[in-house]
């Protein structure tokens, strides 16, 4: 297929950019279809690349291969695996550069984002790189004279893993990872809008010495085809899913009739409070990183801000302050803060919350319209005087719409906070430290920034509760969900 001289002609090895996919360590520019399907640049509209759009043919192809591949993968040390790992995470960062490029051209975000990315990426293979050495099991004292009790964690199998568009590079990383780190082999299927950051990782894997058939990326339009393949295929032992709610109830479904072993990183609805007590000025900065990185596209975004009363308007003002300095642009172009959305339908849902809220009596402090610039660019935006009968309140915005809300007591923002389906991230800013405590108890959610509006790091646990998903990621809880704990019971020994 064809990749674009506009992408290959700013990287320093134009050989990352991908037209193929690559499908049981066989490179294939063409579908047996014949199918095809164009990668555009949000900023600008522009068609970067045309892959093939594979098949069910190639995707068992794939899932076969990777069947084939686990057992001597998995029969590899710990050590050996970790060499691997190591050597992709050192190509990782030797080519950060092109991988940011790369990333910006086709998802948006600004280019020292995408570069943070990657980094953010490469921390979960030197992670995951080190942790395939510490697989550790247990010996238990035996239940009888006779009985010795061993406890084994065996890697789960061939794995199918289904990624977002937002995090293109590292939610990809995170999964292929701790998989490979295991002796696991994955089939992943990046999502359709930004597949090149996953087939450069998946060549980097190559070049670290990822054996042919151990991880495949598949290029496929039909997303639907894919889930239900991984959840039908008895060769296919877990499918993990970072994206959206309904679609992780919708793989819960498929994989049922095989009791399918699940990974589920799902929405979320964070709420963000800012108590009287709190330091302004911080919270207004972990305001800015948690509601306006990757121009509100993530998961653990702020989608609810509550202000107690007593520092309401200052801290509107200040965060009004500091929005009002973003710049909105392509994300190549130096000091933009602010790429495009991902797509219409982004900046149909973003119009669609304000529109709602304002009709219902908030007001737009700042921002509120589509940016001059046209196309998918969005202003920056605030509102005020937000109340609970609003989208902004149940739904998650996924765009750069930071909505406050006024509090008076901590028992009415607990409530008002927990108040939703999701329980993924929340953050709170106050010095009072058994304040702290109290509420970072109550909050229901699986992580919980305290004073900090970033909290997304490969040493720690990432995931949630309720319809936010199920299983965590990174840190060494994140390598126990691709494995499998097998009991050994030795009799006879007198
Ligand atoms: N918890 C977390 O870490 C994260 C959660 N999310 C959540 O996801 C949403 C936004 O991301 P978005 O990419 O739009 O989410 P989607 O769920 O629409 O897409 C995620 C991935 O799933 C694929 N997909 C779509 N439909 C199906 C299906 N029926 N069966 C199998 N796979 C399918 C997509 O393929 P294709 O795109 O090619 O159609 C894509 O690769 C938000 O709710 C956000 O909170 C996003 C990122 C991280
Ligand atoms: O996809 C996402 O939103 C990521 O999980 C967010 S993070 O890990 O970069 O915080």
């Amino acid at each position: 297929m064809t990749i674009s001289t506009v992408l290959t002609s700013r990287l320093k090895d134009p050989s990352l950019a991908l037209d193929k996919a690559l499908v049981g360590g066989e490179w294939i520019a063409r579908a047996e279809s014949g199918k095809t399907f164009d990668v555009t640049n949000p900023a600008t509209g522009e068609v970067i690349a045309t892959l093939p759009d594979v098949g069910k043919v190639e995707l068992v192809r794939a899932i076969d291969a990777a069947h084939a591949a686990q057992k001597a993968w998995a029969k590899k040390t710990g050590k050996e695996r970790a060499a691997v790992l190591r050597k992709l995470f050192d190509l990782m960062v030797a080519n950060a550069d092109d991988l940011a490029t790369i990333l910006t051209i086709e998802m948006g975000k600004p280019w020292a984002e995408a570069r943070g990315e990657i980094l953010y990426g490469a921390s979960y293979v030197e992670w995951f790189g080190e942790e395939a050495k510490r697989v550790y099991g247990d010996t238990i004292p035996g239940h009888q004279a006779d009985k010795r009790i061993i406890v084994v964690k065996q890697p789960v199998g061939v794995v199918g893993a289904i990624t977002p568009w937002n995090f293109p590079n590292a939610m990809l990383a995170r999964k292929m990872a701790p998989a490979i780190a295991v002796g696991c082999t994955m089939v992943s299927k990046p999502a359709s809008q930004t597949p090149l950051s996953a087939l450069a990782l998946a060549l980097l894997a190559e070049r670290a010495g990822v054996p042919a058939g151990v991880f495949s990326v598949v290029t496929a339009i039909d997303a639907a085809m894919v889930g239900q393949e991984f959840c039908a295929n008895d060769k296919v032992r877990k499918v993990t899913f970072t994206g959206s709610t309904n679609v992780g109830r919708i793989l819960m479904r498929q994989g049922a009739d095989q009791i399918k072993k699940l990974g589920l990183e799902l929405g979320g609805n964070a709420p963000f409070i800012v108590f009287d007590d709190a330091d302004l000025d911080a919270a207004v900065e972990g305001a800015m990183i948690s509601k306006y990185r990757n121009n509100g596209q993530t998961c653990v975004c702020a989608n609810r801000l509550y202000v107690q009363s007593g520092v309401y308007d200052a801290f509107a003002d200040k965060l009004a302050a500091k929005v009002a300095q973003m710049k909105v642009g392509n994300g190549m172009e130096e000091g933009v803060t602010t790429g495009p959305l991902i797509d219409e339908n982004a900046v149909r849902k973003v119009k669609e919350h304000i529109t709602d809220a304002v009709s219902k009596g908030a007001k737009v402090a700042l921002g509120g319209e589509p940016s001059p610039l046209g196309g998918l660019f969005f202003q920056p935006t605030i509102l005020s005087g937000v109340t609970s009968d609003m989208m902004v309140a149940t739904e998650e915005t996924f765009g750069p719409v930071a909505p406050l809300f006024r509090f008076d007591t901590e028992d009415e923002v607990i409530a008002m906070a927990n108040n939703t389906e999701f329980g993924l991230a929340s953050y709170f800013y106050s010095k009072d430290v058994a304040k702290i405590f109290r509420v970072a108890e109550q909050l229901e959610y699986g992580m919980v920034g305290i004073n900090t509006g970033l909290i997304s790091t490969e040493v720690a646990p990432f995931g949630g509760i309720k319809q936010s998903g199920i299983g965590r990621e990174g840190s060494k809880y994140g390598i126990e969900d691709y494995t499998e704990i097998k009991y050994l019971c030795l009799g006879g020994i007198e």
